[in-house]
């Protein structure tokens, strides 16, 4: 329910607020300013209008392209999709993307379009994303957004699905959480050692159910781009969003993008209520986390959760570093890692650099990049990668990498031995060919460290594009501090003009052969019937054997890694759950002390987790997708990440929170392969041999859905007048907010007529 405006209300609570469609029972309605869409999180949900005959809402608020699939191999020869992607799934996916645009009428940036990149790059870059406005996506990382004021959050497919139809979401508010980091930041700390520093204070699920709001002189003191990368890992912190209070610097750069409001009266009356957009003093917050600037050094990560950070100068954790309930955790991550306790950080070698994704992938990352190259090479350190290490750079769009050419980054990064790509996710996750092997060990500017993450196998360190640099010149984790003498800081040191030297074309260096089919990882199994929801099965009681396990943060990605994200269906995929811990990664022979290889709990209708975080990290609705088609219905955890809980109630499944003690006790039953029944009816787990049943709570309206097997869209829809007359009132007060996506005449409008005149601006 949204505070009475007298009271002092958080940046969030402001935003959220002003937003709000309908309050009644269960979940507020809000409205969505801004939907971006990718090709991964989006054919199940076309095919979903498709099936139900609706048309996509509001086109002109509507931004799509593609990212996740794509090789970054020179596009100079590229033709088309079919002739340009060798790899069968990924080619489906962007086809189906393409055939999607032009059916619903969408702005697409493809391939051949140069503003083309990862979503959450060109939504600002473009002037999408603007403070105060509600934006989400088919994906976790939406939160990036949230640099600008703006309230943004990664969500599921069938979330996409709603969005598209109705350009609401059904929200539950969120905790209050603010993060202030205070004074100065030393020379060679740059703001993804604030965040990866933050992420190991606050730990992977210290931000759930909160939205956080950075704050403090030190993020104050920020760029954009560096602002971006702080929120955009506020998922990795467990939070629903992360905002910072937009200021003078976030509309310097917004002025004159082609979505902006236009310069003049529009401009001021946006500018007037962006201005607004900041927490009241004695505004209330559930969780205040207060850091010291001057306690953050270059930080790293050494295990395999974004919450293992140590700083550089460190050395590998030991088990008994941590409490009792976490050493399983560690030695796990150690061995996973090939790491051994006590070696110092800066000994460790590497056999990968990957420079890019939507947390490092802006031009202010490659000119730090390109700053470490040159300094290095002024204070007489490494010239060129080291020996055996494969280093690689990708642009977050088309644009960064024509910005970066206009510079002469490309130059230099090419002299010094760093192949040059272009624009997509690439190796953050590995959807396309850019893949780790197994064993191999990579200095990551990405976000996920998660096992598998950048292929089978593979070994994922983070850190910001500086220590990557320096890490792929010395060809181990390095201090970037150590060689760059005076040479370093994110506006100081080297100047652009000091690249001129550099300015004369290399050859781009030798690359690993790429995998022609991604066979040996798994492919898309069983063929599947239906690619649309199916409608809910209505969930009453659920009775069988349960499968247990303990391990804490089990991200979506070790529920179903990415290679399985390639499918256009929301079914078949329940041989490949828990793929890489369930099967070798080398045969893909089934691991036969897995639990859900075993009998009796290879049939399964039940789990219980007894680590905390059950299904963080990524939103992908694969996850319950492969669980629910393996035949488990519902999953007792001590805590759950947001995005999969809510994509578990979108599929009628239930995901349930108990005390710790309960799980503990549940956990031997389902050891014992006893049958446990969960009732939601009645709010009880039914334990085996008359044990005393356990009772639980689950929120009344969610209960009713699941119990009833209700269509979320449909109840939304009930309430189209609402809608209508929030955007009239929309229209009116932020009207720079209408008509602002790129669509041309003839192109198919719903609803919405376009009031501004299309920006012809070259970006
Ligand atoms: C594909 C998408 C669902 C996913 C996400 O939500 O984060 C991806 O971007 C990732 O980083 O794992
Ligand atoms: S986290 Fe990686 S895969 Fe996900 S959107 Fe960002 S760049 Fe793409």
């Amino acid at each position: 329910m949204p505070v009475p405006t007298s009271a002092p209300r958080t940046l969030y609570d402001k935003v959220f607020d002003d937003h709000v469609v309908r309050s009644g029972e269960g979940d507020t309605l809000l409205y969505i300013d801004r939907h971006l869409v990718h090709e991964v999180t989006s054919p199940q949900a076309f095919e979903g209008l498709r099936i139900a005959g609706r048309q996509v809402r509001r086109p002109d608020c509507t931004l799509v392209t593609v990212d996740h699939n794509i090789p970054t191999a020179s596009r100079k020869n590229f033709k088309d999709v079919g002739s340009f992607i060798v790899e069968a799934d990924s080619r489906a996916q962007v086809s189906a993307l393409e055939d999607n645009v032009k059916e619903f009428g969408l702005t697409y940036f493809g391939m051949s379009d140069k503003r083309q990149g990862i979503v959450h790059i060109i939504g600002p870059e473009q002037g999408f994303t603007l403070p105060g406005t509600t934006v989400c996506c088919g994906d976790s990382h939406t939160s990036t957004h949230g640099a600008f004021g703006a309230l943004a959050f990664g969500i599921g497919t069938s979330e996409v699905e709603h969005i598209l139809a109705t350009q609401t979401l059904p929200q539950a508010k969120s905790k209050n959480m603010r993060v202030t980091v205070e004074g100065d930041l030393a020379e060679g700390v740059t703001s993804k050692d604030v965040v990866l520093h933050i992420i190991g204070v606050i730990g992977t699920a210290g931000g759930t159910g909160c939205v956080i709001e950075f704050a403090g002189s030190a993020i104050r003191g920020l760029s954009m781009e560096s602002r971006m990368s702080i929120c955009n890992m506020s998922i990795e912190g467990g939070a629903r969003a992360g905002m910072i209070a937009p200021d003078d610097i976030t509309f310097k750069y917004l002025k004159g993008r082609p979505l902006s409001p236009r310069d003049g009266e529009e401009w001021d009356q946006a500018e007037a209520y962006w201005r607004s957009l900041k927490s009241d003093p004695g505004a209330k917050y559930d969780i205040e986390v207060e850091i010291r600037a001057e306690d953050i050094i270059p930080t790293i990560t050494w295990g395999t959760s974004p919450q293992d950070v140590v700083p550089i100068k460190g050395v590998v954790p030991s088990p008994e570093d941590f409490p009792e309930a976490q050493r399983k955790n560690v030695e796990r991550s150690l061995e996973y890692m090939g790491l051994t306790p006590g070696t110092p950080m800066e000994e460790v070698k590497i056999d990968k650099a990957f420079f890019g994704s939507c947390t490092n992938g802006r031009i202010e990352d490659m000119r730090s990049a390109a700053r470490v190259i040159l300094a290095a090479e002024k204070n007489g350190g490494p010239t060129k990668v080291a020996e055996g290490v494969y280093a690689m750079i990708v642009p977050g769009s088309g644009l960064v990498k024509q910005q970066a050419e206009a510079e002469g980054l490309d130059v230099i990064f090419k002299k010094a031995g760093f192949d040059w790509r272009e624009a997509g996710c690439s190796m953050c996750l590995g959807m396309n060919p850019d893949q780790l092997k197994p064993g191999e060990r990579c200095a990551s500017t990405s976000n996920r460290n998660f096992e598998g993450r950048q292929g089978a196998g593979g070994r994922t360190h983070l850190m910001s594009p500086a220590m990557v640099a320096a890490a792929a010149l010395t060809g181990r984790f390095t201090d970037v501090r150590t060689f760059m003498g005076e040479h370093i800081g994110e506006d100081g040191g080297l100047k652009i003009t000091d690249y001129s030297d550099y300015l004369t074309p290399v050859e781009a260096p030798a690359r690993p052969a790429e995998p022609t089919e991604q066979t040996k990882e798994g492919q898309t199994p069983v063929k599947q019937a239906a690619a649309a929801s199916a409608g809910l099965p209505k969930f009453n009681v659920v009775k069988g054997i349960a499968a247990p396990m303990w391990e804490a943060n089990i991200d979506t990605d070790k529920i179903i890694p990415k290679q399985f994200l390639k499918t256009l269906l929301r079914t078949g995929l329940g041989s490949a759950l828990f793929w890489t811990i369930r099967y070798d990664v080398r045969t893909n022979e089934p691991l036969p002390d897995f639990v859900l290889n075993k009998e009796p709990w290879n049939k399964s209708s039940l789990l219980v987790c007894t680590g905390p975080n059950f299904g963080c990290g990524s939103s992908r609705e694969h996850a319950p997708w492969a669980i629910n088609d393996f035949g488990i219905r519902c999953i007792m955890a001590p805590s759950f990440g947001d995005i999969f809980k809510t994509n578990c109630f979108k599929n009628g499944m239930l995901p349930l929170e108990l005390p710790q003690a309960d799980l503990e006790a549940l956990y031997e039953d389902a050891s014992a392969g006893l049958e446990i029944a969960v009732d939601l009816e009645n709010q009880q787990v039914i334990r085996p041999n008359g044990k005393p049943p356990i009772s639980f709570t689950v929120d009344a309206f969610r209960r009713h859905c699941l119990i009833n097997g209700l269509d979320d869209i449909g109840l939304t829809l009930e309430h189209r007048d609402k809608i209508e007359s929030f955007e009239e009132k929309r229209s009116n007060v932020w009207p720079w907010l209408d008509g602002v996506g790129y669509a041309k005449k003839g192109q198919k409008i719903i609803a919405v007529p376009t009031k501004r005149a299309v920006s012809k601006t070259d970006w």
